[in-house]
């Protein structure tokens, strides 16, 4: 098995009057990449950044990874303007698109990895014909839209599914996640780890990193 912990600090939670330096922190305290939402404010019930921001955090950050995680009604529309913009994954919602496999193709030709999200209440039987062409696959752990809910253990079966049917495959998990809930979600099969919350709002960050990173890799 290929498949490791990769922990990603969500930047909702970060400072965003401070944002560049609060990003930098996480990631010289050990995190693998930045993962950072976009919200349209009709896909999901709320707003948040776009391309611009990662622009710029691209000019501070030049050698962090960009996860750029796409709660967008239209997220075909952005591919281009993210890849401009230094975003080095790009994983928009099952649920947005009528045809994802031409998407995960128009996401690669730009040049950036891609990522198929599903929403709590989708069945994981609608990405499982991505799983292959897709670098990831998101199961959220709790209703896109906002930072600091609590993790849904209801949603582990379709992580279960998942990496029964697919050893390698990257499975993410956002929501909820914290040293209190890492052990259902990384039991599950689950590595690649989105905590927001309960790593910037944490007094010691690095202690948080290190013991998502080290639940996850137990399992493998
Ligand atoms: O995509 C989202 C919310 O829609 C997440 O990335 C959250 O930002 C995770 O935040 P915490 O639950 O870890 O605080």
């Amino acid at each position: 098995m290929t498949v490791k912990a990769v922990i990603a600090p969500s930047i909702l939670a970060a400072d965003f009057g401070d944002l560049a330096a609060d990003a930098k922190n996480v990631i010289d305290l050990g995190a693998d990449t930045l993962h950072v939402d976009i919200m349209d404010g009709h896909f999901v019930p709320n707003m948040s950044i776009g391309a611009p921001v990662v622009k710029s955090l691209r000019k501070h950050l030049p050698n962090a990874f960009l996860d750029c995680h796409l709660m967008v009604s239209d997220p075909e529309k952005w591919v281009q303007d993210f890849a401009n913009a230094g975003a080095n994954n790009y994983t928009f919602h099952v649920e947005a698109h009528a045809d994802p496999s031409a998407l995960i193709d128009k996401i690669h030709a730009a040049g950036m990895k891609a990522g198929v999200a599903v929403k709590p209440g989708t069945p994981v039987e609608e990405v499982i014909p991505f799983a292959e062409k897709a670098d990831l696959i998101l199961i959220m752990t709790v209703e896109p839209g906002f930072g600091g809910q609590s993790f849904m253990p209801s949603v582990m079966p379709k992580v279960e599914a998942l990496r029964k049917q697919f050893p390698n495959l990257d499975i993410q998990v956002d929501g909820g996640l914290g040293l209190n809930t890492i052990e259902t979600a990384a039991s599950a099969g689950a590595n690649v780890i989105v905590a927001g919350t309960s790593v910037f709002a944490a007094t010691d960050r690095k202690a948080v990193i290190e013991g998502l990173r080290t639940v996850v890799n137990a399992k493998y």
